[in-house]
């Protein structure tokens, strides 16, 4: 089944292909800030689609979303590998003793 390692693995060899043919290789030239913007606009999409009733809507926002996650990731270097590894981290502590520990006491 295809997954997330599998889309970071394309999405590398997609941004450095020089194929004129790529949207992946276009939005790589056009550089990390035109990215993060298309990230952010692709997040507010999965917003609005969450707040909506369709389902298949919001499944095409939050695949959108995924995809541009990975261009960025991509272009500022930061493995998936990493970004599993945090979230296993935090699985030895519950979300709320995450969201303490990162609230300076008052
Ligand atoms: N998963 C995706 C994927 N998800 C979204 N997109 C593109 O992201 C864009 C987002 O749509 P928007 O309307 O917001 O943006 P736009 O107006 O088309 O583009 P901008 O001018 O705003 O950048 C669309 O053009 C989609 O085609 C994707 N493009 C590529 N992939 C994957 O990457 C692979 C390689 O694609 P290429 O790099 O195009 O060969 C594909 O086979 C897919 O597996």
């Amino acid at each position: 089944m295809f997954d997330l390692s599998d889309l970071e693995t394309l999405v590398s060899q997609r941004a450095t292909s020089g194929d004129p043919a790529s949207y992946t290789a276009q939005l790589a030239a056009r550089g990390l800030p035109k990215a993060a913007q298309k990230l952010g606009e692709e997040a507010i999409e999965t917003v609005i689609a969450a707040l909506g009733e369709d389902r298949a809507a919001l499944t095409g926002e939050a695949a959108d979303l995924l995809y541009h996650l990975m261009v960025v990731l991509h272009l500022r270097g930061v493995p998936l590998a990493d970004i599993l590894a945090e979230l296993e981290r935090r699985t030895r502590r519950t979300g709320l003793e995450e969201k303490a520990a990162r609230t300076p006491a008052a």
